[in-house]
């Protein structure tokens, strides 16, 4: 079975969409921890609007913040305190794929990070790249994070308009294997995401 954690270099680089993929491809649960900002959609609706298999679970976030902000930003607006204790792995048998918030390094609580829940979890990691200028370092950094951790990855994403020279320097420098990439698409919807689908069912198959 695969536990994967779908993190990324930030926020908005594309998690969500790639979960989506990684729910529809493995016909599996999905699980957002935290979720900071409930309007005009939470990432767990997103992800059921964008998938269509009748297997899928969702399973409740463990947190649910107004504000769309830094999680430990956002708790504080609700006099909230994130707790490490609160985050128990949905038990299923089916595949799991659960999302990350932001970047490794968002803070959920004094003193503990997005990374400490991933470490805490024990999950294998989808990282996801999106192509600006900046990116190569920040996928460094998130790669060189997880590398001193002991935390695999079972395959980095990039998002975005092809860009071999970022793309290259990426893979050979850091040896991690390459889920397929995304590229920019007029629309989100269930049609996208079926079709990316089907790409990575070939992937994880092989
Ligand atoms: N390849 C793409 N083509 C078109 N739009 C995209 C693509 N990738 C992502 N987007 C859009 O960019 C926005 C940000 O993507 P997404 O919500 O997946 O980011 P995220 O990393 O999950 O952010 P968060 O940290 O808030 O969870 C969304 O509106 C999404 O639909
Ligand atoms: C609200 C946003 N969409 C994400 N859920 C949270 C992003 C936190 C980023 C914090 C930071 O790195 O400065
Ligand atoms: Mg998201």
């Amino acid at each position: 079975m695969e536990q994967l954690f779908v993190t990324g270099i930030g926020t908005d680089v594309g998690k969500t969409l790639v979960a989506a993929i990684l729910t529809e491809a493995l016909q599996a649960d999905y699980w957002k921890p935290v979720q900071a900002g409930l309007t005009p959609t939470t990432d767990t609706a997103e992800v059921r609007r964008l998938v269509r298999n009748p297997v899928s679970l969702f399973h409740p976030e463990a947190y649910r913040l107004r504000l769309p902000a830094s999680p430990h930003a956002a708790a504080a607006a609700e006099n909230i305190r994130i707790q490490p204790e609160a985050f128990q792995l949905p038990i299923t048998a089916n595949h799991l794929i659960v999302e990350g918030a932001g970047g490794l390094f968002v803070p959920l609580a004094p003193g503990f990070l997005l990374v400490d829940l991933l470490a805490q979890l024990g999950l294998a990691t989808v990282v996801v790249s999106r192509h600006y200028l900046g990116s190569i370092n920040h996928t460094l950094l998130t790669l060189e994070a997880l590398h001193r951790r002991g935390l695999p990855v079972r395959g980095l994403v990039f998002n975005g308009e092809p860009n071999p020279a970022t793309e290259e320097f990426i893979l050979q420098h850091t040896g991690v294997p390459v889920l397929p990439p995304l590229r920019p698409e007029a629309v989100i919807d269930a049609a996208v995401v079926s079709h990316y689908a089907e790409v990575y069912r070939a992937w994880f198959e092989k």
